[in-house]
């Protein structure tokens, strides 16, 4: 595999100033990781600081400023966590940190779905920290033991592309995994991410692909099902599969590989933006799931 050197900087995690709280340390790691999922090409249809991919809208420098405004929004979730919020509170940050995110991109959607997932992450981390959950849970599992009734019985946006998405399709979306703890995560982007890093330590990009490739070909991802129908999903999660079958990141021509299979995706308007969320998510696990020290081991249901 040959790693691509990263466009644009990755600003350093403040982790290790002792002045940061828990909160910020962890909004710091969360804004990372939306950094690091667009400092990542091809992503089939997705912007990347490559290129626009399925978009015309958007650019990599929109998703960094949004990523940016985002950041006190995800601390703030942290927070909440930490206090034991109800779905209620958590919704009403979320909604805050909608509109920095329109505000920071003239109106463009970047990461509400990053918004939900991330930020659940967030507070689940927060819960944890708290001492008010069991530290061995996934925060897969403390999402889904805290907040998964709430997160089903909650408002609904009725004209929402998921919604609608659900409604034609019966695709379950966001709320279902999230609600499920996030099981893209950690039983396919998360594994995908540990695997390939593992064999090729250091190249973290093309591992980032790999994962991508691995979500995309699993996901129902209700973004594919509102630009291209089920022949569009079918379609994605089919080219997807083909790629990891021919050896994923580990074929030597790789790179050609995946960016024919990008184009196809631009071709079609297709963009799997729930798959790019949940890539996010996983590296944002990578971190926050880091086996404890003391040799006891993270429950992963
Ligand atoms: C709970 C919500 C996420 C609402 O969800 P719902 O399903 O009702 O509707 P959407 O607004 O469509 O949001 C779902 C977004 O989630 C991502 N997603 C899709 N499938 C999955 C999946 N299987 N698993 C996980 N996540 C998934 C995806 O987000 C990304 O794509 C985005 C771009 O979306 P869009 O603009 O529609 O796509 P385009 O193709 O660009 O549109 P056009 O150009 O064609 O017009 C972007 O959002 C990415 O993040 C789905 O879009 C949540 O919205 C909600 O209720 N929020 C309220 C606040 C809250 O509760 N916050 C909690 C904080 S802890
Ligand atoms: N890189 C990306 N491209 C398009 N939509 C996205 N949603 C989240 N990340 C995205």
């Amino acid at each position: 595999m040959n790693a691509r050197m990263s466009a644009a900087p990755i600003s350093p995690v403040a982790s290790s100033s002792p002045e940061c709280s828990f909160p910020d340390r962890v909004a710091t790691w969360a804004e990372r990781s939306l950094m690091l999922e667009i400092e990542t090409w091809p992503k089939p249809g997705l912007v990347s600081h490559v290129d626009t991919g399925s978009h015309t809208d958007m650019d990599a420098d929109t998703f960094r400023r949004s990523a940016i405004a985002l950041r006190p929004y995800f601390a703030a979730l942290v927070a909440a966590g930490m206090r034991n919020a109800s779905m209620t509170v958590l919704r009403k940050i979320g909604l805050r940190a909608e509109r920095a995110m329109l505000s920071a991109t003239g109106g463009v959607n970047t990461h509400r779905g990053a918004i939900f997932g991330v930020g659940l992450f967030c507070a689940a981390a927060g819960l944890r920290e708290a001492g008010l959950v069991d530290a061995r849970g996934t925060l897969g599992a403390v999402v889904r033991r805290r907040w998964g009734r709430e997160i089903l019985a909650g408002p609904r946006l009725p004209d929402s592309h998921g919604e609608m998405a659900g409604t034609r399709y019966g695709a379950g979306g966001a709320r279902q995994e999230a609600a499920q703890g996030f099981p893209s995560v950690y039983a396919i982007g998360l594994p995908a991410l540990r695997d390939a890093q593992s064999l090729a330590p250091g190249h973290d990009e093309a591992a980032r692909v790999q994962a991508c490739f691995t979500l995309i070909a699993t996901v129902e991802d209700t973004n594919l099902l509102h630009r291209g129908g089920a022949e569009g999903l079918r379609f994605a999660q089919q080219a997807a599969q083909a790629f990891l079958d021919n050896g994923g990141v580990g074929d030597p021509a790789w790179e050609q590989c995946a960016g024919r299979i990008h184009q196809a995706f631009v071709r079609r308007r297709l963009s799997p933006g729930g798959s790019a969320d949940l890539l996010a998510m996983s590296v944002f696990a990578m971190e926050l799931e880091r086996w404890p020290s003391d040799g006891s081991t993270v429950e992963v249901e």
